[in-house]
């Protein structure tokens, strides 16, 4: 069976695909440190606590974080007996090449957003990811990539208050009731909340104007529940969009290799 790897900047998502469905999903904390052993004990803990009995003999990896690729390389080899996937290196195909100024080394994770999106709605989407840093991957007629745009974060923003402003506390993200906050964590939560709604908005509107097709908005990402909820702004919700894509492109590299 395939173990699909998401790994973002905040959390790292393992997925077990059995061909038809995912199995079981979990998710830790991103730490460049953690070993080869580290993670085996993690999740065979885990498998056997969900008495998962699954063989895993592929995996497959999409990390925005670099370091951690090679004890997930290891990981791989000494525990499943497999050279892994990993997207964005030169022997991992991709559905359709990304179309970007010569030299980007776009996130995987964008790579990866626009190859299971493309196969689940089509052409001409934009993807809509809520991570560490909120991301907008543009998807053409072809599903190729072809750029986007990165803002900061919804919890990075909210931090770069914190941290920049004496007076200004740590504050969770959440949907404030009004615009204008009574309080300094309400006056915080409707800057970024709202601030997000008009951003995403904004910038949705520019790409569609910009292209000069009807295009599809499809939100993913740790954070995208908040908003999905909240304004007309999407097609549709995803959850799992990065991990789908990881099995698309493994999929694409079996059937030509
Ligand atoms: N269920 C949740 N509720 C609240 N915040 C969450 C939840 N899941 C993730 N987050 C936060 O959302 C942000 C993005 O998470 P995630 O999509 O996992 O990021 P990345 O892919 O960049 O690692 C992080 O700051 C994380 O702490
Ligand atoms: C923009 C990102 C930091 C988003 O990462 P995430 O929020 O998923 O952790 C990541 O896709 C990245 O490092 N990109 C490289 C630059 C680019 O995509 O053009
Ligand atoms: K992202």
């Amino acid at each position: 069976m395939l173990l699909a790897i998401d790994c973002g900047n905040t959390n790292t998502v393992f997925s077990i695909w059995d061909g038809t469905e995912f199995i079981a999903t979990w998710r830790t904390s991103t730490e460049w440190q953690r070993t080869a052993d580290q993670y085996y004990v993690w999740l065979s803990t885990l498998m056997r606590f969900q008495e998962i009995d699954a063989v895993i003999d592929e995996v497959i990896i999409s990390s925005t974080v670099p370091r951690v690729v090679w004890n997930l390389r290891v990981f791989a080899d000494r525990y499943y007996n497999c050279r892994p996937l990993v997207v964005g290196k030169a022997d991992c195909l991709l559905p359709a090449d990304p179309r970007v100024d010569e030299g980007t080394q776009v996130g995987p994770d964008r790579l990866v957003n626009a190859a299971g999106a493309f196969d689940r709605h089509g052409g001409n989407l934009i993807v809509v990811d809520f991570g560490t840093a909120t991301t907008f991957d543009v998807v053409a007629e072809d599903g190729a990539y072809v750029g986007g745009v990165i803002a900061p974060g919804v919890n990075l923003s909210l931090e770069a208050l914190h941290s920049a402003a004496a007076a200004l506390p740590h504050v969770d993200i959440t949907k404030p009731q009004a615009v204008i906050g009574t309080n300094t964590v309400a006056c915080m939560q409707s800057g970024v909340f709202w601030g997000y709604i008009g951003l995403v908005r904004e910038i949705c509107a520019r790409i569609k104007a910009e292209r000069g097709v009807p295009m599809q908005v499809i939100s993913t990402g740790g954070l995208a529940p908040l908003f999905q909820q909240s304004e007309p702004l999407f097609n549709a919700f995803e959850d799992d969009l990065t991990i789908h894509g990881l099995t698309v492109i493994h999929k694409y590299n079996k059937d030509n290799a």
